[in-house]
């Protein structure tokens, strides 16, 4: 099954900002047969990111080639209605459900669906409180979970594309992120299972590294110094970069997307019996091999070692 932004309903959740914001503003700018519903949990900023696309799609098309603006806001917006909203909590299943009646009502059950919810709260386990360590599985899991069981009941017979958003961390878990890369982890599991049961879909998995987004912003509030160290090497890029990666990944035919290079060498790593299809395999499986005996045990070691000296002298405690 091809990737391509033309002639799709598209249902993106966390489509509010962020990433899934950056796709709902790729395909309302470069598809105009494409009908896209965002999905998020606050209505407030749904209606303002729906307004925002539509109202720089709009001065883009009144701007001429020198940059002048003719005309603000002289046609109404969005005449043809390809961008629509729907408050919803998807780690809730009930309304996941009421959400794909809605659709159904509306004839506008998906033909690709972007699983971009999630989010990350870092810092070190025993800092977080009970309702953030369940936030983890809800936002990250649930959301993904609820939303590919109710695109499998809806589409039984017909084809779909299932894009799921996983990260980087859950082909390497490390010190800062126990919130965060269990639930992504859980994602990476479920694709593989949902690839031998749903035959009649496509389904792709994507394992981004850092990339700037509201989210990320916030992230960074409370990430300890040392998950900013090991994570360093996957220096957060543009939201649109990231989205543009992505986007010409899948058309290229990719299942398994990384945005940076680290998350190339991470997936070659990790190759075993889940992620399988991207580009450069048996490159990055020949890196694999070589990298698991050559250079990883030594990363390890290197890696634990420094994370010991890091809660000596940080936490006053040993970390065991
Ligand atoms: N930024 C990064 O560096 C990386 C991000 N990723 C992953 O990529 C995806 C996009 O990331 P990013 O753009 O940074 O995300 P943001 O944190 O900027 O946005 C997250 C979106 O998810 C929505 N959301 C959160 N919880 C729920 C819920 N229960 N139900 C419905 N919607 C929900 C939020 O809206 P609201 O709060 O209103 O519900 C928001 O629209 C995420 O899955 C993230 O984990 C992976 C690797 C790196
Ligand atoms: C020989 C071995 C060398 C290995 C080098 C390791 C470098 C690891 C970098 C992993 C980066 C993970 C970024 C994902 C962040 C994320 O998901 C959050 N920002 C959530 O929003």
């Amino acid at each position: 099954m091809k990737f391509t932004l033309e002639d799709q309903v598209v249902l993106i959740t966390g489509g509010s900002q962020g990433l899934g914001k950056e796709f709902a503003k790729k395909y309302y700018n470069e598809a105009e047969n494409t009908k896209i519903i965002i999905v998020s949990r606050s209505e407030a900023r749904l209606l303002d990111t729906c307004n925002e696309i539509r109202i720089e799609a709009h001065l883009r098309r009144e701007t001429t080639d020198e940059g002048q603006v003719q005309h603000k806001l002289a046609a109404p917006l969005d005449l043809e209605q390809r961008l629509f909203y729907y408050p919803c909590d998807l780690s809730c299943y009930e309304s996941v459900e009421c959400l794909f009646n809605a659709l159904r009502d509306l004839d506008l059950l998906p033909t690709q669906t972007l699983c971009c919810a999630g989010g990350a709260v870092p810092k070190l386990f025993r800092g977080l409180s009970g309702h953030e360590l369940n936030l983890g599985m809800d936002i990250n899991y649930k959301t993904t979970l609820n939303v590919a069981h109710q695109i499998a009941l809806a589409e039984q017979t017909k084809e779909h594309h299932l894009i799921i958003f996983s990260s980087a961390t859950a082909l390497y878990p490390f010190v800062g992120y126990s919130q965060y890369a269990p639930a992504k982890a859980a994602i990476k599991s479920l694709v593989a299972i949902l690839r031998q049961e749903l035959t009649n879909f496509r389904i792709s998995c994507v394992y981004p590294g850092n990339f700037e987004s509201e989210g990320f912003t916030v992230e960074q509030l409370t990430k300890p110094e040392i998950t900013k160290l090991i994570e360093g090497p996957s220096d957060a890029i543009p939201c649109k970069q990231a989205c543009d990666i992505i986007a010409k990944s899948l058309a290229r035919g990719d299942d398994d997307v990384f945005t940076d290079f680290v998350g190339w060498m991470i997936m070659g790593m990790d190759l075993g019996l889940t992620a399988k299809k991207s580009r450069f395999v048996p490159l990055q499986w020949i890196f694999g091999v070589l990298s698991n005996i050559l250079v990883v045990p030594f990363y390890m070691v290197g890696c634990s070692w420094y994370i010991r000296k890091w809660f000596r002298e940080n936490d006053g405690k040993k970390a065991n």
